[in-house]
């Protein structure tokens, strides 16, 4: 099962009426700027963790640009955007990792941060956070909730 599902917004924005044309309302998708915005947010991401010497090594293996198109299109699918993620459920890809709660926080905050730096709207900031936070015990080898998740 994929645990990730697509983020239901209530508070989608209404974009102001223009005369002739009808208002619409826009995804977060739309709202951080579709694929090409979440490629570079996806971009910075790795960009922050291969450079990270606690975290980078259980990349040692991984065929990152497989992984990092797969991480676009599920975040992609997170926000609204096409339904395009064919990777592995999550406790799949990860279970052989054995990955620790800090290193999870550490790639947390990198995924903040990355949100952050491209100026993606706090609501949705907030979202994914939630989502990680909920997520953490599919991806952890023995999860400790709740810590160090301020960017
Ligand atoms: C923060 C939440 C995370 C999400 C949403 C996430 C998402 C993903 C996705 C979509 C893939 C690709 C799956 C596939 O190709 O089938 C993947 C692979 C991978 N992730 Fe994560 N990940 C997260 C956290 C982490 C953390 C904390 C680490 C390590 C510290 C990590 C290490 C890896 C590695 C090494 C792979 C490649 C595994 C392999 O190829 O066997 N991930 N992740």
């Amino acid at each position: 099962m994929l645990l990730i599902e697509e983020v239901k917004y209530s508070n989608r924005r209404r974009v102001m009426s223009t005369p002739g044309y009808p208002a619409q309302s826009l995804s977060p998708y739309e709202r951080v700027g579709g694929v090409k915005a979440i490629q570079s947010v996806v971009d910075h991401l790795y960009f922050l963790i291969m450079r990270d010497e606690q975290v980078k090594r259980y990349f040692n293996q991984a065929y990152l640009p497989s992984v990092k198109a797969h991480m676009v299109k599920l975040l992609s699918q997170l926000l609204g955007g096409p339904r395009e993620y064919t990777g592995r459920e999550l406790d799949d890809a990860h279970r052989h990792l054995c990955i620790e709660p800090e290193h999870y926080a550490r790639v947390g905050r990198y995924v903040l941060a990355s949100l952050l730096v491209h100026h993606v709207p706090e609501d949705i900031v907030e979202v994914v956070k939630d989502v990680l936070v909920a997520h953490e015990e599919v991806i952890v080898a023995a999860p400790r909730t709740g810590v160090g998740w301020s960017v």
